[in-house]
């Protein structure tokens, strides 16, 4: 596998795709590989310009693509995660050298997953139904029945940490219901996208259905979709405070927002709990993807009687990470995304012995040599001794690194863990099954893992509560979220 993946073509320019042709711009920007600090492609960025064109083409594509049939749009996207399957080489190669994630994390994770999103809305665009309600009149009776219709030309705009697989979470579904899109991929890792692009084309989606622009957010192609007045409605996955500044700049035209925000997840882990589960599951939730997945925990808090032991055996698998080369089959920790993001992740690390942190392992930047000196690594990262209100116990860091301190009773569990802004993710981990649903629902967060982390079922509800969402995507909760609903009201003749 790996030789065919070293053979594979990556794409040098990485252009926008508009109306179904593939637009050149005059402003290009450097897409760098983070593991290296190669140049990967040349970026041609959407202006304002651009963006228009592009939704001028998904509104003049929208009257015939809303008026195919359910089962045509849930073949085409049969065929678009088919394509994603036979170009899985691309996929993975482009996604590797964008990102620096390790190829055995995206080989799993990422790219089966561009493909599973697609497979996914198919089979639950066939199975929608509607509404139906008999309701009683003086006349007789009327009947009351729901139809979707699309919302009209969706904004996407989608982050750097899972780029293919956030991508495609949002473009299949909107597909599917109808929709037209104009999308643009984080700055950083735009290769994924431009694939995707060439897989639309391939398949032969009409022309102005997908759109694809490049750039940056502010006074860039990000901000063109939110401030364009003809676009219906935006999907948004990255950081809460950008959430908050595409809301309000949506706010005077009334359009739905779908957000996935930031996290600091928590993890709790009994003294009850099977222990090597627990240490193995919560070091994949805090260094999967060097941290950078909304999901991951921050915070651990463990059960006094097996702290000791537990920090102790955490340590010994954060320090059995492997950071190195990518495309080395045998490494399991990549770089951050960006040197912008490491200052970002060290000044953190900074702040943590400021803040009083032990720091158990790590808390600095690996010497790996030759060229991934040039690379953003940092070391996989564990504190202890930090006050619960410290900043880096209430700030999202969005690296390799948690906190763990100690608890004494399950009420101040829930306490601990519900004391953040974010509320997107926990895990718990106990054989109390009983302790465990009690928890459950008692945790302010979208989503609770009890005994596993990151387990994905694609018709269940993913988002998140306070900072950290708005809104619910995945399974019939992104079917209504991407169309408009209806209610049809008939009055019966006796
Ligand atoms: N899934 C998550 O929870 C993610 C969280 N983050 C966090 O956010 C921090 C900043 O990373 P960024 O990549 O800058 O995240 P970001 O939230 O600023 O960027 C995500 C996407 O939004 C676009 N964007 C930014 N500002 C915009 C605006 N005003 N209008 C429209 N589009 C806009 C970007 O171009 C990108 O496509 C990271 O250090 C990390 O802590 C970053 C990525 C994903
Ligand atoms: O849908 C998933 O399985 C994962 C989603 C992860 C994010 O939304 C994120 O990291 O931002």
């Amino acid at each position: 596998m790996l030789a065919v993946f070293r053979s594979a073509q990556l794409i040098s320019e990485y252009r926008n795709y508009i109306n179904g042709r593939f637009v050149e711009s005059p402003n290009t920007f450097e897409d760098l590989n983070p593991a290296n600090g190669e140049l990967v492609a040349r970026v041609h960025e959407a202006d304002a310009a651009l963006v228009d064109q592009a939704v001028r083409a998904g509104r003049a594509a929208l009257p015939a693509w809303r008026n195919t049939s359910a089962e045509q749009r849930a073949q085409y996207l049969e065929r678009i995660a088919a394509v994603i399957e036979r170009r899985a080489d691309d996929f993975l190669a482009a996604e590797v050298a964008d990102t620096g994630k390790p190829v055995s994390v995206a080989s799993r994770v990422d790219i089966p997953r561009g493909a599973a999103n697609f497979r996914a809305f198919a089979a639950m665009i066939r199975m929608s139904g509607g509404e139906v309600y008999e309701t009683p009149t003086p006349e007789g009776r009327a009947l009351n029945y729901s139809l979707r219709q699309p919302l009209g030309v969706v904004g996407i705009i989608s982050p750097w940490n899972l780029p293919l697989l956030l991508f495609t979470w949002k473009v299949a579904p909107a597909l599917a219901c109808g929709n037209v899109i104009v999308a643009k991929p984080s700055e950083e890792t735009p290769g994924t996208a431009t694939l995707l692009a060439e897989v639309m084309d391939e398949v032969g989606l009409p022309e102005g259905v997908f759109n694809l622009v490049h750039g940056f957010g502010p006074g860039s192609a990000g901000a063109a979709i939110v401030d364009h007045p003809d676009v219906d409605g935006i999907t948004f996955t990255g950081e809460s405070k950008t959430g908050a500044t595409i809301m309000r700049n949506v706010a005077d035209k009334v359009r739905p927002v779908s957000f996935e925000l930031g996290g600091k997840n928590a993890a709790l882990v009994f003294a009850d709990a099977d222990f090597d589960k627990a240490v193995a599951g919560v070091a994949r939730s805090s260094f999967l993807n060097t941290g950078q997945v909304c999901l991951c925990t921050e915070r651990v808090y463990v059960e006094r009687p097996i702290f000791d032991r537990f920090v102790a055996a955490l340590a010994e698998q954060a320090r059995a990470l492997r950071p190195g080369d990518p495309l080395d089959p045998e490494t399991t920790l990549g770089p951050l995304i960006s040197r912008q993001h490491r200052d970002k992740v060290l000044s953190y690390y900074a702040l943590a012995r400021e803040e009083g942190a032990t720091v158990v392992t790590g808390g600095g930047v690996p010497a790996l040599g030759g060229k991934l000196d040039q690379g953003c690594y940092v070391e996989p990262t564990i504190w202890t001794g930090l006050d619960q209100s410290a900043r880096c116990l209430q700030e999202e860091v969005f690296g390799p690194v948690c906190h763990v301190m100690p608890f004494d009773t399950e009420e101040q569990a829930i306490a601990l863990a519900n004391d953040s802004r974010y509320g997107l993710a926990s895990a718990i981990w106990t054989t109390h099954l009983d302790r465990g649903h009690r928890l459950a629902a008692r945790i302010d967060a979208g989503l609770v893992w009890l005994n596993t982390w990151f387990l994905r079922d694609l018709r269940t509800p993913f988002g998140g509560m306070k900072l950290s969402g708005l809104g619910r995507e995945g399974g019939r909760h992104s079917l209504d979220f991407y169309s408009e609903l209806k209610n049809v009201c008939v009055q019966m003749s006796q």
